[in-house]
């Protein structure tokens, strides 16, 4: 009940806050809309018995009363459709506002790689989009249909008290029955999320420009549409069965309210005809009941969806709750610029309970303005000591320290201030090129030269001036944004991990670069100039580089070879090669590759 209350508080609070002045119009019209079904009755009998005493004031009234609501019921239905749609329009705007606010401030992403909490965000957003307005228009239509039905019972009491409670009384198991179905079907929507979650998927794979590609030549078009309609058939399943039950319920229900309206009605002709009312007061009376028996019903059926919807909307009031605790917890301490080092201390780390270890005791210190490598075979771990340390996940066990600081304590937004990277995944916006280098840093949004400067580091600077609009081209063919000459392009894999560098390249005050298999896509030559100048960056910075290319590893001050979650061995390339270990081992073997290149060629 506390949660119900909570629930309607905020719902207005949006509403209100979103469109003041059409949730005030839409309370007026509740009320005038209460009223016009019993003053229709009212003028109407007015007008009969006018007609037959031959009274013309009577008659008058009647004429006026009836003609004056013939005009404003219209035109109460355009203002409050008006009114509503505006406010929709008003309310979705807040709602997505604190919805996406809500996602971005979750700093870790430990709950966004929850797929519960996927299902529980699709019910949260479709609920941002209509919930408030439809809890607001739900109370309303309540109040509507309880003034209709005051006014008409104390009409209809007037008559007969007994006639009028049994005619009531008759909503009562409608009203427990709705209340019951709303409950399942709230049940249903929460199961059929996942199902709904996946056809969207499908839908959004086969409208995505970076999967045609595969879809076509695998010839996987009608696979994926197969699979996109099983889900919508199995969760239309269970929508059906949901409606099936209502349609039952709800047409025993309306035969046995309309079985009791019509003996009601019956009393009443009874008395009219025995001399004991006008035929004005039939028709008031007839209008009573049928007023009665639709206001009830609706009230029943506002109720029920007043649950439904309450369900929907929780989702969203929790997601959100995130923006209030966050605004309630006392700021965390931010992070000074990195003197000394940073540190993994016994480190362990999964990414689930069920899941296996990934860091297993790991241990590793990176000096203030030194360079460390990180290699290993595919799935050691190098991309998750990069996820640790840009605080996506917690260790379990252990401790990161920046500066002798837990990292775990400290602001995560401060954190990533001070780093910058490119990750092996990193994104391709469909934006200009100039947008794409800029979200690495978002304050150079503006500034065109710094944009450029970072271009240069990552030799790209010459390859965007070349496109057709230089750096306002869109690296996409999806989006022209307003550009009608359709000159958007797409750049090659290893001209966006150019542009993914000078992401990074950007946040040329970071504390830290760290960058994750930055040059596996690219050219020789490309590789080696790059490599030239991020040496220089890494000179300036505290560096992480992971690579699998080793020659562009060997420059380091410091390589680790991490192995089952931990480190199998540490020194400089010389150090390494020396020990003769796994370092040693892989980079021979990657080195007789280009000898045996080499032999062929002059072999031939
Ligand atoms: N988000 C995740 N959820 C669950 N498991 C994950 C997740 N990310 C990575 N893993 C698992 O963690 C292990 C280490 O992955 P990680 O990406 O850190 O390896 P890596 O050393 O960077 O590999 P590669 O050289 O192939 O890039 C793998 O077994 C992988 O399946």
């Amino acid at each position: 009940m506390r949660r119900s209350a909570a629930l309607m508080r905020r719902a207005f609070g949006i509403y209100f806050g979103a469109a003041p002045w059409a949730a005030v119009v839409s309370i007026v019209i509740m009320v005038v809309g209460g009223l016009t079904a019993v003053g229709t009755a009212w003028f109407t009998r007015a007008l009969i018995d006018g007609l037959s005493a031959n009274d013309n004031s009577t008659i008058w009234l009647g004429v006026a009363g009836f003609g004056g609501l013939a005009i404003v019921s219209p035109l109460i239905l355009h203002i409050s459709q008006y009114a509503q749609r505006d406010a929709e329009r008003r309310v979705t705007i807040r709602t997505q506002q604190e919805l996406f606010t809500a996602v971005s401030a979750h700093p870790r992403l430990t709950e966004l790689e929850d797929s519960t909490f996927h299902d529980r965000l699709r019910l949260a957003h479709e609920a941002s989009r209509f919930a408030p307005t439809q809890l607001n228009s739900i109370v309303l239509g309540i109040g509507q249909a309880l003034i209709t039905i005051v006014t008409f019972g104390v009409t209809l009491v007037r008559w007969s008290p007994l006639v009028s409670a049994l005619v009531l009384l008759a909503v009562l198991p409608t009203l427990v029955a709705q209340i019951r179905l709303a409950r399942m079907r709230g049940a249903m929507i929460e199961r059929t999320v996942p199902m709904f979650r996946r056809q969207a998927f499908y839908a959004a794979l086969l409208l995505d420009m970076r999967a045609a590609k595969e879809i076509r030549l695998f010839g996987l078009g009608g696979f994926f549409q197969g699979r996109l309609l099983r889900e919508l058939r199995a969760a239309q399943a269970q929508e059906r069965h949901q409606d099936r039950l209502a349609l039952w319920v709800d047409s025993a229900l309306a035969t046995l309210t309309g079985v009791v309206s019509l003996g009601a009605l019956a009393v009443f002709v009874a008395r009219v005809a025995s001399g004991q009312g006008t035929a004005g007061d039939l028709v008031v009376v007839i209008a009573a009941l049928t007023a009665l028996q639709t206001s009830a019903s609706s009230l029943v059926r506002q109720i029920a969806m007043l649950g439904e919807t309450m369900i929907v909307f929780g989702h969203y009031v929790d997601i959100t709750a995130v923006i209030r605790e966050s605004r309630r917890a006392a700021p965390l301490p931010a992070l000074p610029p990195l003197r000394q080092g940073l540190e993994f201390d016994d480190v362990w780390f999964r990414y689930a309970p069920e899941h296996d270890w990934v860091l297993q005791g790991l241990t590793l210190r990176i000096p203030s303005g030194s360079s460390l490598a990180l290699v290993g075979d595919n799935g050691a771990g190098k991309s998750t000591v990069v996820k640790l340390l840009c605080g996506f996940h917690i260790p379990d066990k252990g401790v990161i320290r920046w500066d002798g600081v837990d990292i775990a304590t400290i602001d995560p937004a401060s954190l990533r201030a001070r780093l910058g990277a490119t990750f092996q995944d990193f994104m391709t916006y469909e934006f200009s090129a100039h947008d794409n280098i800029a979200v690495g840093d978002i304050s150079a949004l503006d500034d065109r030269a710094r944009v450029r400067a970072a271009a240069s580091t990552a030799d790209l600077d010459s390859a965007l001036n070349a496109l057709p609009r230089g750096y306002d081209t869109m690296l996409t063919r999806a989006f022209s944004d307003g550009d009608a000459s359709g000159a958007g392009v797409v750049l090659s894999g290893g001209q966006w991990q150019r542009l993914a560098l000078a992401r990074a390249a950007l946040r040329e005050e970071a504390d830290m670069l760290i960058l994750d298999e930055p040059s596996s896509g690219l050219d020789v030559e490309t590789e080696h100039e790059i490599n030239r100048r991020l040496m220089s960056l890494r000179r300036t910075h505290t560096s992480l580089l992971i690579s699998h290319r080793l020659n562009t590893v060997r420059e380091a001050d410091s390589i680790a070879v991490l192995s089952q979650g931990r480190i199998l061995e540490q020194g400089s390339h010389d150090e390494l090669m020396a020990a003769g270990g796994r370092y040693a081992e892989l980079f021979l073997l990657q080195a007789s590759g280009y000898d045996d290149a080499i032999s062929t060629r002059t072999s031939m």
